[in-house]
């Protein structure tokens, strides 16, 4: 494996793709890897002067990889990957210490623009939350806001956007439907053509599948595995199996400390901290 810092990026679209080398040993091409982003002794504090959620958390997000954080209810999963898109600046009195670096920028400096930061670091939530319009519509709104495109370069997009997530087949004959139509699983995965037609960098999921059936939950699965291919995916999951069978890289947080990070396989098989090994022993949470 080659590990190498992120690269000064000025251009999303050339970062998307995944940069290679040449394996001395196999003489084959293979992935870099390198932080897409990294954070940095974050700390977050639900209300100035409180007790943080976050304390001096540090932590890379390797790019084309997924990465869980696993902890118990309350742990600060959903506190670490909301500050990642910054949507705890939808309210006044929350604080955020440290930096996140994006592509070596950090995103939690002032004046940065927020609805660009969102384009790349787009966000699918527990439940899904489909905008009450078409299917299409749901797909070309954040399109539409953004501007610049024309109706035919919005309808090709949707369609990859669709294919991409695997819900084109499903819907391709009842694009003007309601989007309330679809079942929770494909309301999901509409979510995620909706996130992915924006092209964003990073896709942030917090319990995406907490609220599906087995069958919509390993649909889903089976789409994060094949995400990972073009995005940079970080996931909060209460369900220790999914974490094992979709993520590349685990951090396990407890009382608002990224406790362990490293290699899901090493995370579940070895793990160097007693309190993580005890967590996927079940012994507690
Ligand atoms: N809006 C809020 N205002 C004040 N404190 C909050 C708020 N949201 C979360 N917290 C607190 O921050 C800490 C971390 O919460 P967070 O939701 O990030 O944990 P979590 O690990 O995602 O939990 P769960 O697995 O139950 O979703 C908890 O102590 C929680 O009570």
């Amino acid at each position: 494996m080659n590990i190498a810092t992120a690269p000064a990026a000025t251009d999303a679209s050339a970062t998307q793709k995944s940069l290679t080398d040449i394996n001395t040993e196999t003489g084959l091409a293979e992935d870099i890897l390198y932080p897409r982003m990294e954070v940095k002794d974050l700390s977050f504090f639900y209300n100035k002067g409180s007790e943080p959620a976050l304390k001096e958390v540090n932590m890379p997000i390797y790019n084309n990889k997924v990465t869980a954080l696993i902890g118990p209810s309350g742990c600060g999963k959903s506190t670490l990957l909301r500050t990642m898109n910054r949507i705890f600046d939808l309210y006044g009195n929350q604080a955020a210490e440290g930096e996140i670096l994006l592509d070596n920028e950090n995103i939690l400096q002032r004046g940065l623009d927020l609805n660009e930061l969102r384009s790349k670091v787009g966000m699918v939530f527990q439940k899904p939350t489909p905008f009450p319009m078409s299917i299409y519509d749901n797909i070309t709104f954040g399109l539409k806001m953004r501007g610049g495109m024309s109706k035919p370069e919005m309808a090709i997009r949707a369609k990859k956007a669709l294919k991409r997530a695997h819900l084109w087949k499903e819907v391709k004959d009842k694009l003007h439907a309601d989007a309330s139509s679809l079942s929770g699983g494909q309301q999901q995965r509409l979510c995620i053509a909706r996130t992915i037609a924006l092209q964003p960098e990073v896709i942030l999921m917090d319990e995406p599948t907490s609220a599906l059936d087995p069958l919509a939950t390993s649909a889903i699965e089976e789409l994060i595995t094949d995400l990972r291919e073009k995005y940079t995916i970080v996931i909060v999951t209460h369900n220790m199996q999914q974490a094992m069978r979709i993520s590349d890289y685990t951090g396990f947080m407890y009382l608002g400390e990224l406790v362990e990070f490293d290699e899901t396989s090493k995370i579940f098989n070895d793990a160097a901290n007693q309190k993580t090994r005890d967590y996927i022993a079940g012994d507690f949470g």
